[in-house]
């Protein structure tokens, strides 16, 4: 795989190319100018955070200006709490104060909440403006950038409101990522664990053999991983776009128990990164009681996650707690909560958990916390 600069191609109805690279966002104007369905686009609204506006919109505007695009821009705080329909009501309003119409494209510039917020008002503004992903974490770079999933959290649990739309464009540049501190990259790998779990054998003894580098950010391995993730998301989402197909649900592994960690812990207290690291551990533990998941798995996944600096979670909810905020995953179907669980690396299926199963595992999870 090339070390320095990366296309990938998502395939599907309207195709769009993930450019990965040090330095790509300064011919991003350049890019967009040529990129299919964004030729009449008058004016783009690059959406960024309070952490990512300092550091990157200048550059972003420098680069839309540079290729005669015109542009504005709004910041909304950092965080997992701006991922509201609060937010979002603020952020369509004052697209109409700009006088934004149908011929606007919305760029998201930031992490995975600017990214998740930007795909949901600029699906729904004016029933749908184009948008495009200009990530700023590695956990946008490696996951949420690519696919379309756009949203925000209810009280109820994570990302329950929100749409499928593909973005037209995606532009991650890798230099961004200096900035970003180690909670945050650990964060971006976790989801870099998970892929490589679910995807192959490949991948994941790559990334044990690499842990290391990529923990201490070696540029070669961070940009592989990179590009490794989103070849294989693209892939995914290629064959199961609006996640109806049973193909797309695998990107949730670690997910049913993370969502409801990041839920009841409140929203922010721990990355969703470390949240999903958490659910993986516990879901390839299930995988081991219910689908025989080898131990050698998950002493191997245990291993990696502590060396991506995600270590095992010192925090829990009563049991009972815990099983009712997984009843609002999204991957409950007749009030029973479904895994993803590996049979074995890259081969994973979906389990449906009885809830006096569930409970009995969380018990055994609470109790592996004392003393933590
Ligand atoms: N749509 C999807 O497919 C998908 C996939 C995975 C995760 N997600 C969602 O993504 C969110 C998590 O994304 P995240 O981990 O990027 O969090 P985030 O967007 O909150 O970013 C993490 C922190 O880093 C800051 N930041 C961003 N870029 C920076 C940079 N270059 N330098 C310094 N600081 C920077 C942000 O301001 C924030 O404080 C969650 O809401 C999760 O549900 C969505
Ligand atoms: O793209 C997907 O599909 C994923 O599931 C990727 C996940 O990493 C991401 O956290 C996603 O937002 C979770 O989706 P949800 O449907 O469970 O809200
Ligand atoms: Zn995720």
């Amino acid at each position: 795989m090339p070390a320095t600069k990366v296309i990938v191609n998502v395939p599907g109805e309207q195709p769009y190319d993930v450019r990965i690279g040090n330095g790509v966002l300064g011919a991003f104007g350049a890019a967009l100018k040529t990129t299919p369905g964004l030729e009449n686009v008058s004016r783009y609204l690059v959406l960024s955070d309070s952490n990512v506006a300092p550091l990157y919109l200048k550059a972003c505007k420098e680069a839309l200006a540079a290729a005669d695009l015109k542009s504005c821009d709004i910041s909304v705080p950092a965080g997992e709490d701006s991922k509201s329909i609060a937010v979002a009501e603020e952020i369509w309003e004052a697209m109409a104060q700009l006088g934004l119409g149908r011929d606007a494209a919305v760029i998201a510039l930031g992490g995975g909440v600017v990214g998740d917020l930007a795909g949901f008002v600029g699906s729904t503004f004016m029933r749908g403006v184009p948008i495009v992903q200009a990530p700023t974490t590695l956990l946008s770079m490696v996951d949420s950038s690519v696919g379309g999933k756009t949203g925000v959290n209810l009280r109820a649990g994570k990302n329950l409101v929100g749409t499928f739309t593909q973005p037209r464009y995606v532009c991650a540049d890798t230099s961004t990522l200096a900035t970003l501190d180690e909670r945050e990259w650990a964060c971006g790998c976790g989801e870099i664990a998970k892929s490589a779990v679910i995807d192959s054998d490949d991948f994941f003894f790559w990334l044990v053999e690499h842990a290391n580098d990529l923990a201490k950010r070696e540029t070669s391995v961070v940009e592989e991983a990179i590009a490794r993730c989103v070849v294989f998301k693209a892939g995914v989402v290629a064959a199961d776009k609006t996640e109806s197909r049973g193909v797309r649900e695998c990107l949730n592994y670690g997910h049913t128990l993370g969502h409801a960690i990041e839920k009841l812990s409140g929203y922010g207290t721990f990355s969703h990164g470390a949240a999903v690291a958490e659910g993986m551990r516990f879901a390839a533990r299930l995988g081991a009681a219910l689908v025989g998941t080898p131990i050698e798995l998950v002493e191997t996944q245990d291993d990696l996650l502590d060396t991506l600096g995600l270590p095992a979670l010192a925090w829990h909810a009563a049991p009972d707690t815990m099983l009712d905020a997984m009843k609002r995953d999204k991957k409950t179907r007749g009030g029973q909560v479904r895994f993803v669980v590996p049979n074995d690396v890259g081969v994973r299926e979906i389990v449906n958990v009885a809830d006096d199963v569930i409970l009995e595992h969380l018990e055994a999870w609470a109790l592996s916390k004392e003393g933590r």
